[in-house]
C-alpha cells in the first residue's frame, strides 16, 4: 500500500530510493526549523512569565501589567507544551508552486514579513489537505502525510491528487488510507488522541460548520461522535477566539472517567480554556455524588417536575388560617387575617419575580397592615373623630413594625427566605406533601435530608438528577442578591480609587523616570484612565472565562456541546438550555445507545420546546472503531427489537471474529483471569465488562487491574461496569454474563473494541447473540 522508506532492487528503485531519503530529509530539516520556532516562543513566554513574577523595585503601574502578563504567559507555556508532538503532520502542494505545512497551531517566522511558517489545521488554506480528492484536488496536486515521533520524521505518505502527474514519488500511497489504518489499528492508551491528522471529510464539514444556532450530530457507535465534538470546540476557539474565550465553551460529558478519557484531547489541539463538565456538577458549589434508582431518576428527569416544584413552591407562600397572633414586643398582640394576607400575597405573585424577589413586596403589604391597625388602636378617637396621629407618628410606628422580629418571623411563616438547596430537601423529604405527585412517583424519590451520628448531622449526598432539580428551584427562587451588588460596587470603587492611586504616584515620579534609561518608555497614565487601570488589576486576579463560568449558575456560555446527549432528562436540558440562552449549541448523541431512564427517545421530543424544528441534522455513517465482525454480532442486539436498525458501516475488518465461552459459575472467574492475562499479553488496554455484582468476585483474579468509580484507564486492565464502559474503547473486550446487562448497555459494551471481542458466560447469551455468533 504505501511507502514509507523506498525499496532497494534494480536502478530505477535505487534512484527512487536515493530520492526518498532525500525528502525524509528536507522534511527532517523542516521540522527542525519549525520545533526552533516554537522553542524559540516557549524561551520568550517562560522568560516574560519569569520577568513578570520579578518584583519590580518602582513604578506600580508596570507591576499591575507585569501580573497580568505572568498570567497570560503561563497559559500560554501550557499552551505550547500540548502542541509539541506532532507539531507538523501534513504539507499540501497546491499547483501554482505553493507549498504549505499543516499543523496544530500556526507559526510564523521572525522576519520582517512574518511569513508562514506552519499553517494552523483549522484555517481556511488547510482544509484542501482534509477534502481534496482526486476527483476534486482544490487546486492541490499533492497531500503529504508526516509522521513523527517526538522531533523525528519517521515516515511520509503521499497522495497525488493531480491526475495528469504518472509518476509515483518515493511515498505514494494511492489509496490514502494508510494513515487512516495506523492510527485506528494502533495500540490504546487509555486516554483519547486527537485526529486532527486523519479528520474525514464528512466530520471536517461538522467540525467546520457554522456555529449559530443547535446543530445535532445522530452516528452509531465509533462514528466520531466525540472526537468531531472536540475538534469542533477546538476550531470555533479559533474561528470565533475574540467572543468565546471571552464567553467559554462548555462541553457535557457523561461521566467523570469519560471526561478524564477524553481529557487530553484539546490541550493537544492548544486549547485549555474550555470548561469540561458532568450533568452532576452543572450546580456551583455541588459536586453530586449520590445515586438513584432508576426510577428515581426516570421521575426527578420527567419535565413535569418543573411544574410539581413551582406548586411546591406556590404552597410555601402560606396563608394564616384563619389569623395569626402576633406578639409584637413593645405593642402587645397584633393580628394578621388570611384575606389581608391574601391580598399582600397577591401583589406580590403579581410582581412576577421569583420568591425570594418577591417576599420584600408581600412584606411590604404586611407591614403596611399591621402599622394600620396599630395606628387605629394607638390613635382611635373614642368619640369617633380622626385618627389622633399624623403622618409622622405613623411612619415612626412603621419602623417599629418592620424592625419587630416578632413581625419578621411572622412574615417567614408566610413567605420563607429559602436556598435551593434546603428546598429541594424539604422537597424529598416529602414530595407528596402538596399532592402534586402520584403516590407511587413521590414514594421513589422520598429521601431523608440525611442521617445522624450521634450529634453530627450528614446531609444526604446529592444525586446527579438532583443537580437539575436545584437549577430550577434556583430559578424559582431567585437570588436576592442586593447585599453581593452592593459590595461588589463598593469594591469595584476602591480598586478604581486604588489605581487612581497608583497613577498619582507614577505621575509623581515622572520626572524621575524621564531621566532613568527607559526614558522613552510612556508611563502609564499616558495610556490608561483609573477606571480601565482598575480592570486591569481586576483582570490580574482573574481566573479563565471557563473557570469564572464553573462558578456562576447564570453564566451565559457562548457555544455548549453535549456528549451523549441522549442520557440528559428533561430537566437537564431546562437547566441546559438556560446556561445557553443564545442556543448556540452542538449536541451529539445516539438514541440507539440511550440508557438513562429518563434519557431522550427523539431529538424533536427534546429540541421542540427550545428551537421548534429550527436544528440543523448531520449523521455520520461509518465506524472507526469497531471492525465489521464484531459490529456484526453487536448490531443483532438492536436488531432484535427494531428489524429495520442499520448499523454504522465498519471501516475495516481485521479477520479476527468475536469468541464466546461457557464456564460452571464457579470456574467463571478464573476462566475470566486467564483470558485477562492473554488479552494483556497481547498488548495495548484490556476492559472486563461486567455486572457490579460480580466485580468482587472478578477482581482477585485480575491482578493489577484497575476498577471502582473512577477506575484508571491507562492501566492495562481495568474492570467495569455495562454502564461505565460507555463512550470508552479499547483494544480487547471481555463481556462477563451479558445476558444481564441492560439492552442498551449490552449494544455499547459490545462495541468498545478495536480489535479483539471475547464473551464469557455461565448462564445461556441472549438469543439474538448466540445466533449472530453461529453465523
Ligand atoms: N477521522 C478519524 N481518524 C482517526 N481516528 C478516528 C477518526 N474518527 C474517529 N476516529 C477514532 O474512532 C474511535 C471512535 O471515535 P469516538 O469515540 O469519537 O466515537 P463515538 O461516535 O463518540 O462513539 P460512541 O458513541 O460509541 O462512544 C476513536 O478512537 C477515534 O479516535
Amino acid at each position: 500500500m504505501s511507502n514509507e522508506t523506498g525499496t532497494a532492487g534494480n536502478g530505477q528503485e535505487g534512484r527512487q530510493d536515493e530520492r526518498g531519503r532525500e525528502e525524509l530529509r528536507t522534511e527532517q530539516e523542516y521540522v527542525d526549523l519549525l520545533h526552533a520556532c516554537l522553542d524559540a516562543l516557549r524561551d520568550r513566554a517562560e522568560g516574560a512569565a519569569d520577568d513578570a513574577l520579578r518584583p519590580v523595585g518602582k513604578g506600580h503601574q508596570a507591576q499591575l501589567e507585569r501580573s497580568i502578563a505572568a498570567f497570560e504567559y503561563s497559559r500560554t507555556l501550557a499552551e505550547l507544551d500540548g502542541i509539541e508532538e506532532g507539531l507538523c503532520f501534513g504539507r499540501i502542494d497546491q499547483r501554482d508552486g505553493v507549498t504549505h505545512h499543516i499543523g496544530r497551531i500556526g507559526l510564523r517566522a521572525d522576519d520582517s514579513e512574518r511569513t508562514p511558517l506552519l499553517i494552523d489545521w483549522r484555517a481556511p488554506v488547510a482544509r484542501p489537505f482534509y477534502l481534496a480528492t482526486g476527483l476534486h484536488p482544490m487546486g492541490l496536486r499533492r497531500r503529504r502525510h508526516l509522521t513523527t515521533r517526538g522531533r523525528t520524521v519517521t515516515a511520509l505518505h503521499d497522495e497525488t491528487l493531480d491526475l495528469r502527474e504518472t509518476a509515483p514519488g518515493a511515498f505514494e500511497n494511492p489509496s490514502g488510507d494508510a494513515v487512516l489504518l495506523g492510527a485506528l489499528n494502533a495500540e490504546r492508551t487509555g486516554r483519547m488522541g486527537d485526529i486532527v491528522r486523519t479528520i474525514q471529510a464528512e466530520q471536517d464539514e461538522i467540525i467546520r460548520a457554522p456555529h449559530r444556532g443547535v446543530l445535532v450530530v445522530e452516528g452509531g457507535p465509533g462514528t466520531g461522535k466525540t472526537a468531531v465534538a472536540l475538534h469542533r470546540a477546538a476550531y470555533l476557539l479559533y474561528a470565533d477566539r475574540e467572543r468565546l474565550h471571552r464567553s467559554a465553551v462548555l462541553i457535557v460529558g457523561p461521566g467523570g472517567a469519560f471526561l478524564n478519557y477524553i481529557g487530553e484531547v484539546l490541550p493537544s489541539l492548544g486549547e485549555t480554556g474550555v470548561w469540561l463538565a458532568t450533568p452532576g456538577e452543572l450546580y456551583p458549589g455541588i459536586k453530586a455524588t449520590g445515586t438513584d434508582t432508576p426510577r428515581a431518576t426516570a421521575v426527578k428527569g420527567d419535565a413535569r417536575m418543573a411544574d410539581v416544584l413551582a406548586r411546591t413552591l406556590a404552597d410555601r407562600q402560606a396563608l394564616p388560617d384563619p389569623v395569626l397572633e402576633i406578639a409584637h414586643e413593645d405593642h402587645g398582640t397584633l393580628t394578621l387575617d388570611r384575606e389581608t394576607a391574601a391580598g399582600a400575597r397577591e401583589r406580590a405573585r403579581g410582581a412576577l419575580v421569583p420568591h425570594n424577589l418577591a417576599r420584600p413586596h408581600f412584606a411590604f403589604r404586611v407591614i403596611d397592615a399591621l402599622t394600620a391597625q396599630l395606628a387605629d388602636r394607638l390613635g382611635a378617637d373614642p368619640f369617633g373623630g380622626p385618627n389622633f396621629l399624623d403622618p409622622t407618628d405613623v411612619a415612626e410606628l412603621g419602623k417599629e413594625i418592620a424592625t419587630s422580629p416578632a413581625v419578621q418571623a411572622a412574615i417567614d411563616t408566610l413567605w420563607p427566605r429559602l436556598t435551593p438547596e434546603k428546598f429541594l430537601a424539604d422537597f424529598l423529604a416529602e414530595p407528596d406533601a402538596g399532592g402534586h405527585l402520584p403516590a407511587e412517583d413521590a414514594d421513589a424519590i422520598r429521601r431523608a435530608p440525611g442521617t445522624w451520628s450521634g450529634s453530627v448531622f450528614t446531609p444526604a449526598p446529592w444525586t446527579p438528577a438532583d443537580v437539575a432539580l436545584l437549577d430550577e428551584a434556583a430559578e424559582l427562587l431567585g437570588e436576592d442578591d442586593s447585599m453581593r451588588r452592593a459590595a461588589e460596587a463598593r469594591k469595584r470603587r476602591e480598586e478604581a480609587e486604588y489605581a487612581q492611586g497608583v497613577l498619582d504616584v507614577a505621575a509623581a515620579s515622572r520626572t524621575y523616570e524621564f531621566e532613568d534609561e527607559e526614558s522613552e518608555v510612556l508611563g502609564a497614565q499616558d495610556i490608561v484612565d483609573a477606571e480601565r487601570l482598575a480592570e486591569r488589576h481586576e483582570e490580574r486576579d482573574r481566573r479563565s472565562a471557563a473557570e469564572r463560568a464553573a462558578e456562576d449558575r447564570t453564566w451565559a456560555f457562548g457555544h455548549i456541546i453535549v456528549d451523549e446527549a441522549q442520557e440528559l432528562s428533561a430537566m437537564m436540558w431546562r437547566l441546559l438550555m438556560r446556561r445557553g440562552p443564545n442556543r448556540s449549541m452542538t449536541l451529539v448523541g445516539d438514541p440507539a445507545q440511550t440508557a438513562d431512564p429518563a434519557g431522550m427517545r427523539s431529538w424533536d421530543s427534546v429540541l421542540a420546546p427550545y428551537v421548534g424544528d429550527r436544528y440543523a441534522y448531520r449523521r455520520l455513517d461509518v465506524n472507526y472503531r469497531t471492525p465489521a465482525e464484531i459490529m456484526d454480532v453487536a448490531a443483532a442486539v438492536p436488531r432484535a427489537a427494531d428489524p429495520g436498525f442499520a448499523a454504522p458501516r465498519s471501516v475495516r475488518s481485521t479477520g479476527v471474529r468475536p469468541w464466546a465461552g461457557a464456564y460452571g459459575a464457579e470456574e467463571l472467574p478464573r476462566a475470566v483471569g486467564e483470558a485477562a492475562g492473554r488479552a494483556a499479553e497481547a498488548g495495548g488496554r484490556v476492559a472486563v465488562v461486567a455486572p457490579r455484582t460480580l466485580h468482587h468476585v472478578l477482581l482477585p483474579h485480575l491482578p493489577g487491574a484497575s476498577a471502582g468509580e473512577s477506575p484508571d484507564l491507562t492501566r492495562p486492565v481495568v474492570l467495569l461496569t455495562p454502564r461505565q464502559s460507555k463512550g470508552l474503547e479499547f483494544d480487547e473486550v471481555l463481556a462477563v454474563e451479558p445476558q444481564r446487562y441492560e439492552e442498551s448497555d449490552l449494544y455499547v459494551a459490545l462495541t468498545r473494541p478495536t480489535q479483539r471481542l471475547g464473551l464469557l458466560h455461565s448462564e445461556p447469551l441472549p438469543e439474538p447473540l448466540a445466533i449472530a455468533l453461529k453465523a
